[in-house]
């Protein structure tokens, strides 16, 4: 598979504070590739380097081939741009707006069938300031698209979105993808990333701390899965820590809680059972994410973090 975004030891810094430091990865052509990571991160400092917007201090950067710094109308032509709280004149209409960004380029998408993918095909004379958060969001991915970009990048699309607004952003971002563009996905929600994402740079403090699918990361963490339970009657500790498949027995009054890998639940339930013991409110936890993340990086993707220097 082609490579289509490659950036190499990407470095940025606002005056004293280092923002990027030696940031590298590459896009695969037709993937969903997400920059994850929290607040403050660097994943939008990263991407505004890949679009031209921001020049990088060091390292390099090449999409589709093209340097950003040097050739930005060449870019412009393959690349879409949906960037974080873009905004439009609150009196522009959906249907202005869209004939407005089609007549930049020279071969624009019909913005029509495009009004009808966002699903806005009903909101062509509705004005700017009268759309709700997630119709905007729609139309701004519109935009995005309507150069017939290659490489689409787009930024924090569903925050501030609920959950059924977010739901219907994660499906047209499917359908996108599934007309051939290449999504570049920035993100801080670990669920919209473990649902969409192909593969997933995570973004911590300034640095790359990982690149792979969601379950690679999740599996290269060894983050463990956890079985929650209430014992029906007394069983000694051993019984479950003997086990090769359990790593920890912890007690918190009448609850246990047991972590490992493998066939943890099969394992524990089968031990205590043999011993006439019943597991009561059951609960499987498996890791997610954003246990990858603690496990790589020692923080929760929620918190909010200093720049690296
Ligand atoms: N123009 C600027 N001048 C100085 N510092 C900046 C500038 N833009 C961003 N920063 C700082 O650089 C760091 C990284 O910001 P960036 O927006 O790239 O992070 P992010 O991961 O995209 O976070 P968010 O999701 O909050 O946008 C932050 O500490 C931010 O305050």
């Amino acid at each position: 598979m082609a490579t289509v975004v490659q950036v190499e030891r990407l470095h940025k810094r606002y005056g004293e504070r280092t923002v990027l430091d030696s940031v590298s990865f590459g896009v695969e052509d037709g993937e969903i590739f997400g920059v994850l990571g929290p607040n403050g991160a660097g994943k939008t400092t990263a991407v505004e380097c890949l679009s031209g917007l921001r020049r990088p201090d060091g390292g390099t950067v090449r999409v589709l081939g093209l340097d950003p710094r040097t050739e930005r109308d060449r870019l412009r032509r393959v690349l879409g741009v949906q960037l974080q709280e873009s905004r439009l004149a609150d009196r522009m209409r959906v249907g202005e707006a869209l004939d407005l960004y089609a007549s930049f380029y020279s071969e624009p998408a019909d913005w029509r069938e495009l009004m009808e993918l966002v699903g806005l095909a009903d909101r062509r004379d509705t004005p700017y300031a009268k759309l709700s958060g997630g119709q905007k969001q729609r139309l701004s991915i519109a935009l995005a698209l309507i150069g017939r970009p290659r490489v689409a990048i787009l930024d924090e699309i569903t925050t501030g979105l609920d959950p059924q607004a977010r739901r219907d952003a994660w499906e047209l971002i499917e359908a996108v993808r599934a007309g051939g563009v290449t999504i570049v996905l920035v993100t801080h929600f670990m669920e919209e990333a473990e649902r969409l994402c192909d593969r997933v740079a995570l973004f911590d403090a300034g640095r790359v701390a990982a690149v792979d699918t969601p379950a690679g990361l999740v599996g290269r963490s060894a983050a463990r899965q956890r079985v929650v339970f209430r014992p029906s009657a007394p069983f000694e500790d051993r019984l479950l820590t003997e086990l090769p498949e359990v790593a920890e027995l912890v007690r918190t009054g009448a609850r246990v809680e047991v972590a490992g890998s493998g066939e943890l639940l099969h394992a524990v339930t089968a031990a205590l059972a043999r011993h006439q013991v019943v597991a009561g409110d059951l609960r499987v936890h498996h890791p997610t994410l954003d246990d990858a993340f603690v496990a790589l990086t020692g923080r929760r993707l929620g918190t909010e973090q200093e720049s690296p220097r």
